[in-house]
């Protein structure tokens, strides 16, 4: 039996799927493709350029003309990889919330989607190859051998992101959002996203509420011992 060549990362935000994605890749020894950067980037782009965020066809114009490149981190300064766009690295800057909050709006255009995911599907076909997103499994790669989607509450996907903030910010940053306001964020952007990131049919669903890291990576090392 042969391992898995492409192996489907999906759910919505704060779900644990860089997270996960990237040990598992590690522990497999495959790429890690997070497909969410690669809409942060043109979402960045777009907000740089002043493009109205509702203009569909002008966003999938800026898609098309703009090469995003994702390699592996070269600088030590806890990225999972370097993003550049137009000679800028913009690793960080695609993480801040003005990106967060136009993303979904930018990622609802077919007209950016069809381009991205042309892309996503051809870095996929390399295999040996964990991709994360919100539709690899269903759309982008929908004959990956095995196809995970990850999901928790919205309560705990928002304490999960504010925690990370803390951490990032410290506790008394006065730019600091409030779990609330953490959670209106995830909230807003479950809604936008809801339907380009339903489940595969054939996806394994894990429900991660009450699980650690370590737990999810042993559970989907699981299946993919399954599948070999
Ligand atoms: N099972 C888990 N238990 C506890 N914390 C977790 C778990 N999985 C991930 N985390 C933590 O939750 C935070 C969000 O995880 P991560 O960034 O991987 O989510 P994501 O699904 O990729 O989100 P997004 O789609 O917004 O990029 C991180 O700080 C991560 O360390
Ligand atoms: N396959 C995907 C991946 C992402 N998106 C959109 O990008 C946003 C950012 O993704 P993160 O994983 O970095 O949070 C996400 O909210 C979606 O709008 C997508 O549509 N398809």
């Amino acid at each position: 039996m042969r391992e898995p060549g492409c192996i489907a990362i999906d759910g919505p935000a704060g779900a644990g799927k860089s997270t996960i994605g990237e040990h598992l890749a590690r522990r497999l020894g495959y790429l890690y493709c997070d497909t969410g950067a690669m809409y942060r980037a043109i979402a960045w782009l777009a907000l740089q350029k002043g493009i109205d965020l509702n203009d569909g066809p002008t966003l999938g114009k800026l898609a098309e003309q703009n090469t995003i490149l994702i390699s592996k981190p070269q600088i030590a300064d806890g990225r999972q990889y370097t993003v550049i766009i137009q000679g800028h690295d913009i690793t960080w800057d695609i993480r801040s919330t003005q990106v967060g909050r136009a993303v979904s709006p930018v990622s609802s255009h077919p007209q950016v989607r069809s381009i991205l995911i042309a892309q996503q599907r051809a870095i996929g076909l390399q295999g040996h190859i964990v991709m994360v997103g919100r539709d690899i499994g269903s759309v982008v790669m929908p004959d990956a051998d095995l196809k995970i989607y990850l999901t928790a509450s919205l309560r705990e996907r928002a304490r999960r992101r504010h925690t990370e903030m803390v951490e990032r910010m410290g506790e008394h940053n006065p730019a600091l959002p409030s779990l609330e306001e953490v959670m209106s964020d995830v909230e807003r952007r479950d809604n936008t996203d809801r339907k380009n990131m339903q489940p595969a049919k054939d996806a394994i669903i894990i429900e991660t509420d009450n699980l650690g890291i370590e737990q999810v990576l042993d559970k989907i090392c699981h299946y993919v011992e399954g599948n070999k």
